[in-house]
């Protein structure tokens, strides 16, 4: 039988990295659906996949996660074109506008932190967010509220009594519960949205094993570590690609003491692709696999216990299903 997946942000980076991964493992059990906004950037990565894997069966699905009616539109276009969704790897997401704090760096540098500061980007990192045209705010509409809402709407498709499917959030270890209110869930009022993002899609992935384990759907998250991507390359606009590449070897000093610089999309991917091999079943929803990779580059998958607790995830489901009703509410009037 061949297995349906279907990875959000699968144009670049570690989407990108861990369909390759999935492609060299296995070519012809898999139905990878890749889902991007930018049907270009699909279309190139697709093409990439398919000229190291030609026999390799790569669907191409037009979806922008930060906005509700292109989430439910796409969402239609799976339940006609597969019975069944196997693993849902919830992958895209920004971080818009970083300010690198300069001053906590060198601060943090010379304290008994410094690990975490590089492990976590603790205290270093704050974004500016903007607003969706729906009205809501980008990052949690991005990275959080969108994939909530494909979950909801993928519910025929997830959820089968005799089979389990696996839906696997990329989260972060930037998710930090102090940057995360239950009264804000959007992050209205604070500069750290990207970490509150994050932590909601923790506390989430709890929520929804609370409620949907008995219908077959399992969640899971990962932390894929520090990785050189795009999203990493806009914390330091001035700074360009080139001179990061040229950073290397003072990363690889720095995996020495943190095995959290994993630094390839290759490497970030690993706990994706682990979890990939895993049976949902046997894995302990209130931690979180990170990708590692070691001084001498060996890549492993590391279970964590997250800072999560039962009822803040309730509470936030609760917000959540408030919101889906709201939103769909405005989009059918819309729509009249
Ligand atoms: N790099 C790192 O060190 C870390 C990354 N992460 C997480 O890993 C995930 C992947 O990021 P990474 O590979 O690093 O970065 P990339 O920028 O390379 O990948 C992000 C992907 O998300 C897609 N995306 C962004 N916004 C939307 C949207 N509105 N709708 C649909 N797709 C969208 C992007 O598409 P497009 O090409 O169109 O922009 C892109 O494919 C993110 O969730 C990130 O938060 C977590 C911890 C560390
Ligand atoms: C010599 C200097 C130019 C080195 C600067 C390093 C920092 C820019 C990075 C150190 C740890 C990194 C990190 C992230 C961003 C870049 C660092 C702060 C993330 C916050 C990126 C997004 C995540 O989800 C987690 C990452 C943790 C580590």
């Amino acid at each position: 039988m061949n297995k349906v997946v279907l990875v959000t942000g699968a144009n670049s980076g570690i989407g990108l990295a861990l369909c390759e991964r999935l492609l060299c493992q296995d070519t012809e059990g898999l139905q990878l659906c890749l889902a991007c906004r930018n049907m270009h950037r699909g279309q190139a990565a697709r093409s990439a996949l398919l000229t190291s894997h030609p026999e390799a069966q790569v669907a191409l699905l037009q979806m922008d996660t930060s906005s509700i009616s292109s989430v439910i539109s796409a969402a239609r276009e799976v339940r006609l074109r597969y019975n069944q969704l196997d693993y849902l790897y919830l992958n895209a997401g920004i971080m818009p506008n970083p300010r690198f704090d300069v001053k906590a760096f060198f601060k943090g540098l010379f304290s008994s932190n410094v690990i975490t500061m590089f492990a976590t980007g603790e205290g270093i990192l704050t974004q500016t967010d903007g607003v969706t045209a729906d009205g809501l705010q980008e990052v949690f509409a991005t990275n959080l509220f969108g994939h909530f809402l494909l979950i909801r709407e993928l519910e025929p498709v997830l959820c089968h009594a005799d089979q389990t499917s696996h839906v696997i959030w990329t989260s972060s270890s930037n998710a930090h519960r102090s940057a995360f209110n239950v009264e804000d869930i959007q992050h209205l009022r604070g500069i750290q949205p990207y970490s509150s993002s994050k932590y909601a899609s923790d506390l989430l992935s709890l929520a929804l094993n609370t409620r949907y384990n008995q219908q077959g759907l399992y969640s899971s998250v990962i932390c894929p570590g520090f990785v050189m991507t795009s999203l990493t390359y806009s914390i330091l606009p001035s700074f360009p690609a080139f001179l990061w590449t040229l950073l290397m070897p003072l990363f690889w000093l720095i995996r020495l003491f943190t095995n959290t610089f994993t630094l390839t999309p290759y490497n970030g991917a690993e706990a994706l692709f682990w979890l990939f091999e895993q049976n949902p079943e046997s894995l302990n929803p209130h931690v979180k696999y990170h990708s590692l990779t070691s001084g001498l580059g060996n890549n492993y998958t590391q279970p964590r216990k997250m800072d999560i607790d039962l009822e803040t995830s309730e509470s936030l489901y609760e917000k959540l299903l408030q919101l889906e009703s709201e939103v769909k509410k405005k989009l059918e009037e819309k729509l009249k």
